[in-house]
């Protein structure tokens, strides 16, 4: 198990970030109210803004319930609600009129932790401040075009033999930040695993793969992943190169593949069942995504086709329909789209 100090986020692709006290008591407002709102969904098909299944997952919002669509696994063990492109929806309940308000102030906590992060990334670069905002965003802000989800996960989650409680996945965003349901500072990652590929011993699928748990969960720290958005940013996959600058540049920030286990013991943690805020930091979908200046500098080959992030994400999903078969433990899945 890694400790805080060995994850660096432009090596393994994976760092924490500590909230203030303003923004714990945000997301504790925010974990209380969804779970309450839905214990009190009892009829999914009566809420006011169920998800149609078969509705865009890149742009819907509302709530959806175990399973989701037919064609998310996703969703296989959690429900929850979705916000995309800077829409918030209310949902009035016999216990909560606040709902609104308090999902519109946890969107722009996670954002801003988003952006905290993209300074971080920006900085390491040498790239000038908010360079992925203006090149990304075309004029609009990174927080109309992003994605969050409030989602809880069912007490049986991945209790199938071989099952995951989350599949192996990439988020398809620059980078994502999850939030767990734990007042407390708890370690591990309470089943959120990443891995790193190794040069050991190779596995059936020709890869050595070993799983950690971030340092900590709870509302107190925000794990950050970089996403497979990034790395296209960075030409990873493009043609090889031979330069050496080029090659150590492209290895930077690997985007972390990651997934969830459950057992047993960790759905009863703390006695409550699994929460997590997670937030995927969106370029707009018209923006191109441009490889970082740098590769230009070097001389690098840029792509002849110039591929918008909408069109990018389009063919992501439909890699990971292919790829459907291949979700237990394990399994290679290098880009999968986490449809809502
Ligand atoms: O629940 C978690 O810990 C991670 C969630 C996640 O990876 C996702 O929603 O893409
Ligand atoms: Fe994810």
């Amino acid at each position: 198990m890694k400790n805080e100090s060995s994850m660096e986020l432009s090596r393994d692709g994976i760092r924490q970030l500590s909230l203030t006290s303003e923004e714990i008591s945000i997301v504790k407002k925010a974990f209380h109210c969804a779970s309450k709102t839905l214990d009190e969904i009892v009829a999914p098909n009566l809420c006011e803004h169920l998800i149609d299944p078969n509705q865009d997952s890149y742009s819907c919002s509302g709530y959806h319930p175990l399973g989701g669509t037919l064609s998310s696994k996703y969703n296989k063990y959690r429900e929850g609600f979705v916000f995309s492109n800077g829409e918030i929806f209310d949902l009035q309940t016999d216990s909560n009129d606040h709902f609104g308000d308090t999902m519109r102030e946890t969107g722009s906590v996670l954002h801003s932790l988003a952006m905290k992060a993209v300074a971080e990334v920006e900085s390491t670069l040498g790239l000038p401040a908010n360079y992925i905002q203006d090149t990304y965003g075309k004029d609009v802000s990174l927080a109309h075009s992003s994605q969050w989800h409030l989602k809880r996960y069912s007490a049986s989650a991945g209790h199938d033999d071989g099952d995951l409680a989350l599949g192996v996945h990439t988020d398809p965003s620059i980078l994502s930040v999850v939030v767990h349901d734990s007042p407390t500072l708890e370690p591990g990652g309470w089943g959120l695993q990443y891995s790193q590929k190794l040069d050991g011993p190779r596995t059936d699928s020709g890869i050595s793969i070993e799983w950690n748990e971030p340092p900590y969960h709870g509302h107190g720290v925000a794990t950050v992943m970089i996403g497979s958005a990034f790395a296209r940013i960075m030409q990873v996959g493009d043609n090889v190169s031979k330069n050496e600058k080029v090659r150590q540049l492209r290895r930077l920030y690997p985007p972390c593949r990651h997934r969830v286990v459950m057992s047993t013991d960790a759905t009863e943690h703390l006695g409550r069942q699994r929460m997590a805020l997670t937030y995927f930091l969106r370029p707009s979908p018209l923006s191109i995504l441009t490889p970082l200046p740098i590769f230009l500098e070097l001389n690098v080959r840029q792509p002849r086709k110039k591929l918008t992030f909408g069109s990018w994400y389009k063919k992501v999903s439909s890699n990971y329909s292919r790829s459907r078969a291949k979700t237990k433990q394990n399994s290679s899945i290098l880009v999968a789209v986490d449809s809502y």
